[in-house]
Parts: structure tokens; C-alpha cells; sequence
């Protein structure tokens, strides 16, 4: 069981002074590249996108959820807008209520979060940012509640999984609500006292609860990969720096061969790979995935054998243009999901 760290002594600031002081400071970045995964402290290194620019990001949860703390790590200075599910988080930037989203796509605990990119294939929006950060939870109660008067656990399903060995030593029931930072706000306005919410420690500052335990999830190095997503522009848009890009190659089956051939496109013209996923929601029992043809009016089409790939490198590449050319040769779709500036860092908050 992780160590017991109250944040809230009896003389600490007011619920009201806390939110007032609640700003997000990125204070660290956890290279990703450190084998050792070491933090590295102290680098000043907001990733891209121009921090003047007041742009609004949508998210799904309330505030204080982790794919809020995603948003401001990608762009300091936005103004974030709550959303019930990220499919409404879509819809904001398609509306013109929200010039990005937000949607965690990968974790380390649970690989590609295939909801959230099923539905990145169905819309016309495009990857413009990709943001990783290192999430920790802690379990958060009423402040004075004791872990012994506990019964049960809420919070985003993803959140309960990755914290299952520490529920488990608890003994508490699992329930599951729409994200972390909303199960904290249900627990404080209904000032629930049998019952913890697992979120950020950030969370439990703002709302006022205290932190039971901290460290909560099963694996020490747990991951989440956020997109930042915005409405297609007509311009070329050009990446400063290392680009890289997203795509989705849907094809008629024969997955192992279809993958060596994507393999080979790329290989052969010595771009690396950072992402290559096969989905077959047939073997798995479930209906095809449906894929926005962006080029085709719009259109929904069904595939049944798709592959994720993500690979370095631009679309404004000659050899990138030859690869992708060669796959449109050999698939029956192909679409480019964004080409966005490459950042292997993992963000890391203070609290
Ligand atoms: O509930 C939140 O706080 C979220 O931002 C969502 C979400 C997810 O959907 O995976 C994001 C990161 C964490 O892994 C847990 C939950």
C-alpha cells in the first residue's frame, strides 16, 4: 500500500484559497528516451503551439481531470471547456465552440485506448499536437474520513484498472463514473463519507479532499498519450522541427502480410516507426470500424482489417510521399489522421 500523504493539515489554505492559487505549472519533464526513466527536474520545456494564443481546448470530464492537465501542458495558456464524453469534446471543435480537443489515445497499462481512436477515425479533425504525461493517483476522501471507514471506489473506469492490486488490498467496491476528476466532485457534493475517488492529487486540491494514499497504480511507470485535435486547415501546414505523422491503412486481410508490406514501404526508405497497431474487431467478436473517407464527400465506410500507424517523419517528405504511395498500391484505403511536430517527452505535473 502506498505511503499516507495528507495534503490538507489543519491550518492549510481554504477550499476557496486553494482554487484561487490552482494554476498549472508543468515543472518537470520525464525524458522519455532515459532508459532509466529518470526524472529530469527543472526543464522549462512547454512543448509547441503558441502559448500567446488564447485558444480554447475542449476535454472530457470536469476540471481537474488528467486530459485537462494534458491540454495545458500542450498550450499553457488556453482556456479549457468541460465536456461530457469526448465524442461532445469533438463536437465543440466541429461547432466552433472549441478550437482543439483533447483525447488520451495510448497508455502504458492499456496500449491503444481503441474507443477514443475509433472515434478519432469516424470525424474530420486533425492531429495537431501529441502530449504524453506521466499520471499519477491517489485515493481521496472526505477530509477527516479514515481509509478504514471506506466501502467503495469511484472513478473513470481506465483509473480503476490501472489501480486494481491497491482496490484489491483495500477491500472497497469498484464503481465506475465518468472520469477521475468528476468522481471527486460527486464525492464532495454529495459529501459522501464510505466512499473514495481515485484521481489526480491536483484534483484533491481543488475540490478539497484529502489524499489517503498516494501512488495508487499497479505499474510505477504509468503513461497516457493525449492528441490534440483541431479542424482540417486547406494551407500546407509545415512542422517546425521533427515532424511526424499518424495514418490508418484499411486493406482486405491478411494482416501479417499487409503488415511485412507497410513494414517494407517504410523500412526500405529508412523512416522509423513509432506506432504500428493491427485491428481485426472481427476476430475479436465486433462489428468493422467505421472510417470517415474524407476525399469521398464525407462518407462512413466499414472496415473490418485495419493498421495504426504512426512513423517519423513529414507528408512534405518526397521519400514519405514514395512510402505512402507505394501502401495506397497494395491497401483499399488510406488516410492521413495529422502530421504534427514529434515530441517524445513525458510531462510530468508538480502538485
Ligand atoms: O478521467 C480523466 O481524468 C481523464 O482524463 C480520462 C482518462 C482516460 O480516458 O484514460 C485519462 C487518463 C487516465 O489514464 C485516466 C482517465
Amino acid at each position: 500500500m502506498a505511503a499516507v500523504a495528507h495534503l490538507n493539515p489543519p491550518n492549510s489554505p481554504s477550499l476557496s484559497e486553494r482554487r484561487r492559487n490552482h494554476n498549472f505549472r508543468l515543472l518537470s519533464v520525464v525524458s522519455a528516451s532515459a532508459k532509466n526513466k529518470l526524472r529530469v527536474n527543472g526543464i522549462n520545456g512547454f512543448p509547441s503551439d503558441d502559448p500567446c494564443l488564447s485558444l480554447r481546448v475542449a476535454f472530457q470530464g470536469s476540471h481537474g481531470a488528467y486530459s485537462e492537465f494534458a491540454a495545458k501542458t500542450a498550450i499553457p495558456n488556453c482556456a479549457t471547456l468541460p465536456c461530457r464524453s469526448f465524442s461532445d469534446a469533438i463536437a465543440a471543435v466541429e461547432n466552433g465552440r472549441a478550437d482543439r480537443a483533447v483525447l488520451p489515445v495510448e497508455s502504458t497499462m492499456e496500449g491503444t485506448a481503441l474507443r477514443n481512436y475509433d472515434l478519432l477515425l469516424r470525424r474530420d479533425l486533425r492531429i495537431t499536437q501529441e502530449i504524453s504525461l506521466f499520471v499519477h493517483y491517489c485515493l481521496l476522501a472526505m477530509p477527516g474520513v479514515r481509509t478504514t471507514e471506506l466501502r467503495r471506489v469511484i472513478s473513470h473506469p481506465m483509473a480503476l484498472a490501472h489501480c486494481g492490486r491497491a482496490i484489491s488490498q483495500l477491500g472497497l467496491r469498484r464503481e465506475p463514473v465518468e472520469d477521475t476528476a468528476g468522481a471527486v466532485q460527486m464525492l464532495r457534493s454529495h459529501r459522501l463519507l464510505d466512499t473514495a475517488a481515485i484521481a489526480s492529487p491536483r484534483a484533491g486540491l481543488l475540490y478539497g479532499l484529502d489524499v489517503l494514499a498516494d501512488g495508487l497504480q499497479d505499474a510505477s511507470w504509468n503513461v497516457t498519450r493525449f492528441l490534440l485535435l483541431s479542424k482540417p486547415v486547406t494551407a500546407a501546414t509545415t512542422v517546425s522541427g521533427k515532424a511526424k505523422t499518424s495514418m490508418v491503412v484499411a486493406h482486405r486481410g491478411g494482416s501479417m502480410m499487409v503488415l511485412l508490406k507497410v513494414l517494407s514501404a517504410f523500412s526500405s526508405r529508412n523512416i522509423n516507426l513509432t506506432k504500428l497497431e493491427v485491428n481485426n474487431p472481427s476476430i475479436e467478436g465486433q462489428g468493422p470500424v467505421m472510417v470517415l473517407d474524407v476525399k469521398a464527400m464525407g462518407s462512413l465506410r466499414a472496415f473490418s482489417h485495419l493498421i495504426y500507424v504512426d512513423f517519423e517523419g513529414s507528408t512534405e517528405d518526397f521519400r514519405v510521399q514514395e512510402a505512402l504511395e507505394e501502401i495506397a498500391g497494395f491497401s483499399v484505403f488510406v488516410r492521413i489522421l495529422g502530421c504534427y511536430a514529434a515530441d517524445s517527452n513525458v510531462y510530468d505535473l508538480h502538485y
